[in-house]
């Protein structure tokens, strides 16, 4: 059991048993529920950039992974951008500073941005660690001084910039987290299980658009040079169990570019730079219905 209905009415999400082994936990559900097939799931093409906007309808241009190449980026006509995160290399106060700049040139109405686990410096505990333990591993972001980097947010002045946090925009809620399940110890990496769901559960219900840096299971997560899933499941049950957005968009791994709904929720992996990070995936774009109160 990973969610129950408490009397209040409220769904909790518990750990899933094969939390600590996406690969197993995709084949199991696959197995026993066809969880990650049809009629359950389905790819969706992506809206070609001429489709006229349908009235009452708000257009999300979605990029992510854009790893400081942003110049050759051809972006689309929209009304809003997401930015699902890695819009760095280290996360360099520079390369913030680039980042910004080139948001800064595009058109569209608002403009949303979390970071991923290249924002080094976005990172207030990553940051502390890496000065006691493990100095050389990134030199140039070690040899930053606090005042470099502490109020990097503020470089972001051309975006909202969320962070566990959610903003309404165009009668949207909105909400972003950058947490994604350890691998090789970077930003805003956590522990799968419980440290992650602990994120996950600071996300609000009612919630039209989730951003995340990382893919839910079985949601183009797969990672073809090790034939791995790499979603998180709690990730997976807090979007189809608790929160079901209308829109969930991610990045974070590159190779699952591309779209898919489970019928409720659309999910759209926006990786720009491929897994050898050519940035040559093209923006998404995706139409939403604006809530009826905006
Ligand atoms: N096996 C896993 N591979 C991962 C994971 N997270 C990322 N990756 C791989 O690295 C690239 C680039 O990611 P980046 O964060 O360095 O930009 C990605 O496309 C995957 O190939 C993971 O958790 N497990
Ligand atoms: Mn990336
Ligand atoms: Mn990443």
């Amino acid at each position: 059991m990973t969610a129950a209905r408490m009397a209040h009415g409220k769904v909790t999400i518990t750990v899933d048993e094969y939390s600590s082994n996406p690969t197993q936990a995709f084949t199991h559900y696959n197995i026993n529920q066809s969880r990650f097939q049809p009629p359950h799931v389905h790819m969706v093409d992506p809206i070609p950039y001429d489709t006229p906007k349908p009235a009452g309808h708000t257009r999300f241009v979605c990029v992510s992974d854009t790893h400081s190449r942003t110049d050759g980026i051809q972006m689309p006509y929209g009304d809003v951008l997401l930015h699902m995160g890695d819009f760095t290399e280290l996360g360099l106060p520079s390369e913030v500073k680039k980042f910004n700049d080139w948001l800064g040139g595009l058109p569209y109405e608002f403009k949303v941005v979390i970071a991923g686990n290249h924002e080094l410096t976005f990172d207030k505990d990553f940051m502390a660690e890496l000065v006691k333990q493990d100095y050389y591993r990134f030199p140039s972001v070690s040899k930053l001084k606090p005042e470099d980097f502490d109020n990097v947010q503020s470089l972001l002045t051309n975006c909202v910039y969320l962070q566990d946090s959610d903003v309404t925009i165009k009668g949207f809620r909105i909400y972003g987290t950058p947490w994604t399940p350890w691998f090789n110890g970077w930003g805003f990496n956590l522990p799968r299980g419980q440290s992650l769901l602990d994120k996950w559960n600071l996300i609000p219900e009612g919630i039209d658009i989730l951003m995340t840096h990382g893919p839910p299971l079985g949601f183009r997560d797969w990672v073809p040079k090790e034939l791995q899933r790499v979603g998180c499941v709690e990730l997976l049950n807090t979007v189809q169990k608790r929160v079901r957005p209308k829109l969930h968009a991610f990045g974070g791994i590159h190779e699952g570019y591309g779209i898919m709904t489970d019928g409720y929720t659309t999910f759209i992996n926006a990786s720009t730079c491929t897994v050898s990070f050519q940035p040559t995936n093209p923006p998404i774009v995706f139409d939403l219905p604006n809530p009826s109160s905006s």
